[in-house]
């Protein structure tokens, strides 16, 4: 579903590459967890996955295609099928639950009819039923990261890329987010997340590819967050 080969990255005004010689190979099934220190090359990962940044040498494939290659009107075309989480929600505050998850369909011209089901269907899967037309505001931390993931989710992309999705919730909360995206995982979308949240790996029991300085440094599966 998504390959690297050889990919270093660096940004044009950095001395050091932000990824180097990255060769990491990501299956449809696979929920996989990125760790690394501040700095390490996280996000640059998962913004090459989404041709928000190119490489500099190598290639980044996704669902076989070489996104590199991709003519730039063809790149909201990848990004449709590729749902972003992110540690702080990003909901549209002047719009309720529903009108969040629907926006995401309409933007991408989906007839009305089709998101009149479907919505609903994904606020009730992510546990919000009876909430559709609170304000962002009226909800807890976990509760818009969840509405997050049904806006990420209701167009059934083939991967979801979560950054830091656990870092503004308590640990009891971030378990049922967690829940959420394995499940998620496990109707076969492919989960990339980066995380720094120690406990969330540890049980978790996925694979783990931990950068260094731009390097991959382990790529371990049923892995930990430390190395063991
Ligand atoms: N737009 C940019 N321009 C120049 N350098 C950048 C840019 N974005 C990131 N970098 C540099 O690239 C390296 C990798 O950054 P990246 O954001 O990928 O790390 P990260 O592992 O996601 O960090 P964090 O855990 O803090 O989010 C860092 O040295 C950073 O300073």
């Amino acid at each position: 579903m998504i390959k690297f080969e050889n990919v270093t990255s660096t940004y044009d005004a950095a001395q050091h590459p932000a990824l180097e010689g990255v060769n990491v190979e990501v299956e449809k099934d696979e929920f996989v967890f990125l760790v690394g220190a501040s700095g390490s090359g996280k996000s640059t990962f998962l913004r090459l996955i989404l041709r928000e940044t190119r490489p500099t040498s190598g290639r980044v494939y996704v669902a076989g295609k070489e996104i590199n290659r991709l003519a730039g009107w063809k790149v909201p075309g990848l990004r449709r099928q590729i749902g972003t989480v992110f540690q702080d929600f990003r909901l549209l505050h002047n719009k309720t639950v529903a009108e969040n998850v629907a926006f995401a369909l309409q933007v991408i011209g989906k007839p009305r009819a089709h998101i009149k089901r479907v919505v609903p269907d994904t606020l009730e899967m992510v546990g919000l039923q009876g909430k559709e037309n609170r304000m962002p505001d009226e909800l807890s931390g976990g509760e818009q990261q969840r509405v997050a993931i049904a806006r990420a989710f209701v167009n059934r992309p083939m991967i979801l890329i979560a950054d830091e999705p656990t870092g503004n919730l308590d640990p009891n909360t971030s378990v049922g987010i967690m829940k959420l995206l394995d499940r998620i995982n496990r109707t076969g979308t492919t989960v990339v997340m980066a995380t720094h949240d120690v406990d969330i790996v540890d049980q978790m029991r996925k694979r783990v590819i931990e950068l260094d300085e731009g390097r991959v440094v382990r790529d371990q599966s049923r892995g930990v967050y430390g190395r063991s």
